[in-house]
């Protein structure tokens, strides 16, 4: 039996958030029209400009909501490009040509912008009853830089229509906010290689700028973390291995500062204990993976929304008592 891993992205909306529209683009009322700004545009070392917190913000805050301005099937021709800006208002083409382009004198302007600021993310495609990935321009989203160890992490919500943008953890004044442009669970050379072919920069992160014994500690906890969120899920039929494996890989998203895969292995965690019908355990590692869901990606989001309807009610999964009963342990265990 083999645990089946879920997406915790693209999700849906964030709760109580209104949205209203400027210079052609929606972004949180929240950002706009709070007393104090949560972050400002300002220089920042070795990556031009970013975005810096004026403010403690605390973990899971929304910190913005755009629509795309526009989006289309991955990998356009400038020509296509063109196309899609000739749609848009004056003042957004302005700002559009604004945006750095990291390909000037390799590539068009349109495409050498596209490439240097574009987001790829999935949609759900009602008509043909699938998802399918798409890359957009956000004017505003495209202003966060790149960090291997993210405070960012962004969420398309297919509801609404827009990239959310929220902290992952509890951030002091005077930090830059990031997402990561690349996979967090690669190796420095892995992820620098990655963006240099991808983006055409030298990603200059605290994490890529780690040397020595400390980088080599970065890289092996990273990839032991890659190499166990492949193995969980074959260890369906082996629960207490199972969670031995999660634990660890727990422990060291702790020591990287890492939130993205927590929500994804304590699901993992939950199916293991519910299927020794161990419902106590099951339902501390879904409250947590529901916990962390509701920080990265909102608390309307689908998975969210999944993981509290399991905490509700265990019993309902479809792995549940699939095995021999058995006790586990819960997310506090030692
Ligand atoms: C989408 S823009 C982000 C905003 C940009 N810094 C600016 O000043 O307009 C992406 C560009 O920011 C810079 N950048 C982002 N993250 C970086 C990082 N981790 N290290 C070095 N440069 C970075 C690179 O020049 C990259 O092409």
């Amino acid at each position: 039996m083999a645990a089946s891993r879920m997406s915790t992205t693209g999700l849906d909306a964030p709760s109580n958030t209104s949205l209203k529209s400027v210079n052609g683009s929606t972004i949180s009322v929240d950002l706009l029209e709070s007393e104090e700004e949560i972050f400002t545009w300002q220089e920042v070392p070795d990556k031009g400009k970013g975005l810096v917190a004026t403010r403690s913000i605390h973990r899971g805050e929304l910190l913005l909501a755009e629509p795309p301005l526009f989006s289309l099937e991955p990998s356009p021709s400038n020509s296509d490009i063109l196309a899609a800006l000739a749609e848009c208002t004056r003042e957004a083409q302005s700002e559009y040509f604004a945006l750095p382009n990291e390909f000037k004198g390799r590539l068009l302007p349109a495409l050498g912008i596209f490439e240097t600021n574009a987001l790829y993310y999935n949609v759900h495609d009602s008509q043909r009853g699938c998802t399918r990935e798409v890359v957009g321009i956000f004017l505003h989203g495209s202003r966060f830089n790149s960090s291997c160890t993210p405070n960012v992490s962004l969420t398309w919500d297919s509801t609404l229509g827009v990239m959310t943008f929220r902290t992952l953890r509890n951030i002091e004044e005077g930090v830059e906010l990031c997402f990561n442009y690349t996979d967090v669970l690669a190796t420095k050379e892995q992820r620098q290689q990655c963006i240099l072919e991808d983006r055409n920069f030298l990603c200059r992160c605290s994490t890529c700028e780690l040397e020595g014994v400390e980088l080599a500690e970065s890289d092996r906890r990273r990839s032991t973390i890659a190499r166990l969120f492949d193995e969980v899920p074959n260890c369906g039929n082996e629960p207490t291995l199972g969670i031995r494996k999660i634990r660890l890989a727990l422990r060291l998203l702790k020591e990287e500062r890492l939130v993205h895969y927590e929500a994804s292995f304590c699901y993992d965690a939950f199916q293991f204990c519910v299927s020794v019908s161990d419902f106590i355990n099951a339902k501390a590692w879904i409250r947590r993976a529901w916990e962390v869901s509701c920080c990265t990606s909102g608390p309307d989001s689908n998975a969210a929304r999944t993981f509290k309807t399991y905490w509700a009610n265990p019993r309902g999964h479809h792995l549940a008592g699939g095995l021999p009963k058995a006790t586990l342990s819960g997310p506090d265990s030692r």
